[in-house]
């Protein structure tokens, strides 16, 4: 919290305004009911008094994002943090201020409360949530509801290929996936691996199992089977986001993107979160120039939704993922 805010011109609301930067941080930490994130309140005195936000505060000038995350925690919550990762940025316009949000994960800091709790120095009360649960406190700012939602998406997003490993080889990987974890599958299933209702049955029979761990899953390009099997989405191709005029009308909708107009669109259309890639090289794209995790890092950099690596990737790339923006990983093979 600082008067010496960093702002800059914006140039792209009808009513230009100053920008002020802001670093957000998303504090994890092992509880009892698995990995939980942090909300603190507003003060009395304040703008929004009483609503719950991610600590942090107002970027200095001279000062980075990440700099100014660490000076935030050490005054807010008598912390130093060791582990941060860039994550979403977010833009939102208050009728008091045009902000420009950029959250972190912080997965490790010094000091705190001897209990493994943290004690906040400006804000009147903390609260822990488990990720993936309902906040367990409100209101929380207006900017923060898509954070929140974001903040559910587990970090490993797994993409099937029955058509090339077999119905039955795929459902046991799936069940083993399952019992180490996974949350979020997409059923792809493309080319001429399995027909119409070889599909229709595999995908009904990955919903039944996904759904009994408590894991989403969403159809590949296909709102009708989607529907038909009680899947919570659908995944659109790039070719599919570029010919959509509409969201779809399914709770959940990601998109697959290569280039910063595909991210653009995914966007604009509203999806929740989006995969870009190829990050690696990848068996099933051969032709392709892969990104790196540089130039994914900055396709990323301002993206308000998730955006999950792509391409020849498995959960063991989860730590160059999460340095690069990115909130985890989708893999065809790795998982
Ligand atoms: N720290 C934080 N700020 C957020 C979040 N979401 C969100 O919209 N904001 C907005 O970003 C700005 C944060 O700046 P700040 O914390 O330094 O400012 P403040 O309103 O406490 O005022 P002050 O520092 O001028 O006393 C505020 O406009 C706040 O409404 C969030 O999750 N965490």
């Amino acid at each position: 919290m600082s008067d010496n805010a960093a702002t800059t011109a914006c140039a792209d609301t009808a009513a230009p305004r100053p920008v002020t930067h802001v670093a957000a941080a998303v504090l994890l930490r092992q509880g009892p009911a698995g990995t939980e994130f942090l909300l603190a309140r507003r003060p009395e005195g304040k703008v929004y008094a009483g609503w719950w936000e991610f600590p942090g505060g107002k970027v200095e000038r001279g000062e980075t994002d990440a700099q100014c995350l660490v000076r935030e925690l050490q005054e807010e919550m008598a912390i130093t943090v060791t582990a941060a990762t860039p994550w979403i940025t977010r833009r939102f316009e208050y009728p008091h201020a045009s902000v420009r949000l950029k959250f972190f994960k912080v997965t490790a800091w010094e000091g705190g409360a001897a209990d493994g709790d943290i004690h906040a120095v400006e804000h009147d009360a903390v609260a822990w949530t488990p990720l993936g649960a309902p906040a367990a406190v409100a209101p929380v700012l207006p900017a923060n509801g898509p954070i929140l939602e974001a903040l559910g998406l587990p970090e490993v997003y797994a993409v099937t290929d029955a058509g090339a490993h077999g119905v039955a080889a795929e459902l046991a990987r799936l069940d083993a996936a399952l019992a180490g974890g996974l949350r979020l599958v997409q059923v792809r299933e493309k080319g001429d691996g399995l027909d119409g209702a070889a599909r229709r049955d595999f995908a009904a029979a990955v919903v039944a199992r996904v759904h009994a761990v408590g894991g989403r899953v969403l159809v590949n390009d296909d709102v009708e089977l989607a529907r038909a099997v009680g899947a919570d989405g659908v995944h659109l191709s790039s070719s599919a986001l570029r010919a959509a005029a509409v969201r779809p009308d399914m709770p959940l909708v990601a998109a697959s993107c290569h280039d910063a107009a595909e991210l653009d669109a995914a966007i604009a259309l509203g999806c929740q979160f989006a995969v870009l890639g190829p990050v690696a090289p990848t068996a099933s794209h051969p032709g392709t120039a892969p990104l790196g995790w540089g130039r994914f890092a900055e396709l990323v950099e301002e993206s308000p939704i998730p955006v999950y690596g792509l391409g020849g990737l498995s959960a063991a790339d989860l730590p160059a993922a999460r340095a690069a923006n990115a909130h985890g990983v989708a893999a065809l093979r790795g998982w």
